[in-house]
């Protein structure tokens, strides 16, 4: 039984009483407009009202065109969705960052930059990513529309605590792997079904020396191990993040609530359900080469040869990635010829993500072959980024500068890699059709992804001087 855990502390605070702990309340609702039509829809036919408006905050970031913003979406969906989601917010007294505002960004990233995700809350959204806001040692995870439906209407959820696991990160990595690498590294160790069940909690020097942005990729892509979500105990770095949002607190409220934070960590005699440490020593910038993200490799590396594994799933995992994505065993990454680049989503769209593709692009030019497309995590970011010279930088070499969204993320208004054809992306899926029908895609690093978009092939930033 774990105990002394970040996640038991988190949990018991939210947990009401009489109710036996499957029964949490909810600090903070994100919304997006994918996912919770339907749970208005469900209260309106009973009459209820949603509990806690100040609660919930939503945003538009699924069906948003990228390109620009006044043609009609080719998606008719998509924009219904919208115009419910405009309908719905208005009705029910929602805060809703739409289209064409300051504040609209992909919900996972406009959480933490207007400082509504904090240290210690319990947050829930329905969708899978709501991990990256456990960088802020929250805990936060997906729910299905059913619930955010429950949650619109009680501000609680019934709920069984997830299982608590802890990665150990331990080595130091190669100066170019970023925590997008070191994400897919804890992918391909523990495997994408390791952390079934559990919710992560990341411990470790390199943890410790990580950025927010980092430790934001991170936990975002622990939903991917399999976990319910991912979650890295607050510290100097989070409060410096935090300090002066928004809607984080001010003053003396800001001096008390540092100070409780501060007491968010598993105890150093904290017993976990599952422990297991991942060794990233001398870890290189990597890249999938099949159709989970755990199937990565260095970037300068081979196709790995499936009839070689030991394990009879991953040789049949890797049998099916080679036949889906047009390789060959033993085949270099660096000859995949790569026909597009994106570098955007709730996994690398940040301020940081963009700065560091930027400093590898800076004066080089996109080869001829590549599609390169940077989509911002938020209207805030892009912004920011223009005030810094970045969209110059990005177009001046060939890059397409869009509006923020999920975009080519999942395929999104013709946003697509064409069939057939191989993708550098920052996102975090690289399932079969993810980014379009018959879609190839190789998940990196904003590093990785812009020195591909230079040479036309799989390449390290390393490679470009
Ligand atoms: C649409 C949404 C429900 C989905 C998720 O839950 O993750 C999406 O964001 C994704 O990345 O596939
Ligand atoms: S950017 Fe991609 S992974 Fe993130 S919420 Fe949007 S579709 Fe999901």
């Amino acid at each position: 039984m774990a105990r002394n855990t970040l996640l038991e502390r988190v949990w018991a605070e939210h947990t009401i009483d009489g109710t036996g702990g499957e029964l949490v309340y909810v600090d903070m609702h994100l919304l997006h407009e994918l996912t919770s039509p339907q749970a208005f829809e469900g209260l309106r036919e009973a009459g209820r009202k949603v509990r806690r408006p100040d609660l919930t905050v939503a945003t538009a970031d699924h069906d948003v065109p990228t390109r620009s913003r006044r043609v009609p979406l080719s998606d008719s969906i998509g924009r219904r969705q919208l115009a419910l989601q405009i309908r719905n917010s208005r009705e029910f007294g929602v805060e809703l960052h739409p289209m064409n505002s300051l504040g609209q960004g992909i919900v996972h990233v406009i959480g933490p930059q207007m400082g509504l995700t904090l240290p210690g809350m319990l947050i829930v959204c329905g969708d899978s990513h709501t991990a990256t806001h456990g960088a802020f040692g929250a805990v936060a995870f997906g729910i299905g529309t059913s619930q955010v439906e429950h949650v619109l209407a009680t501000q609680t959820l019934r709920i069984a605590k997830p299982k608590s696991m802890r990665v150990l990160i331990e080595g130091t990595p190669a100066a170019e792997a970023t925590a997008k690498d070191i994400a897919l590294a804890v992918i391909r160790a523990i495997g994408t079904d390791g952390g079934t069940g559990h919710l992560i909690e990341f411990q470790g020097d390199v943890i410790d020396r990580m950025s927010m942005e980092g430790r934001m990729t991170l936990c975002n892509m622990a939903i991917e191990a399999g976990a319910r979500s991912g979650m890295i105990a607050p510290d100097e770095t989070t409060f410096a993040y935090l300090e002066g949002r928004d809607r984080a607190p001010r003053g003396e409220d800001w001096e008390r609530a540092k100070e409780a934070w501060a007491a968010y960590r598993s105890a150093p005699d904290a017993e976990f359900d599952r422990e297991v440490v991942v060794d990233v020593d001398g870890l290189r910038a990597m890249v999938t080469w099949g159709i989970n993200p755990g199937q990565a490799v260095a970037v300068d590396g081979r196709v790995p040869d499936p009839e070689t594994m030991a394990d009879p799933v991953s040789r049949e995992a890797g049998r099916r990635a080679l036949d889906y994505m047009g390789l060959r065993a033993g085949q270099r990454l660096a000859d995949i010829p790569i026909g597009t680049v994106f570098i955007g989503s709730c996994t690398n769209g940040r301020m940081e993500d963009l700065r560091a593709a930027a400093a590898v692009v800076e004066g080089r030019k996109v080869a001829a072959e590549v599609t390169a497309l940077v989509v911002p995590g938020s209207e805030r970011i892009k912004r920011q980024a223009e005030a810094e010279g970045l969209d110059r930088v990005f177009t001046e070499a060939g890059f397409e500068w869009r509006n923020p969204g999920c975009s080519m993320c999942i395929a999104v208004n013709g946003d697509r890699v064409p069939t057939g054809t191989h993708s550098a992306s920052t996102s975090n899926r690289n399932f079969e059709g993810r980014q379009g029908p018959g879609a190839r895609t190789h998940l990196v690093s904003p590093e990785t992804a812009a020195a591909t978009a230079l040479l036309g092939r799989l390449a390290g930033s390393a490679e470009i001087s």
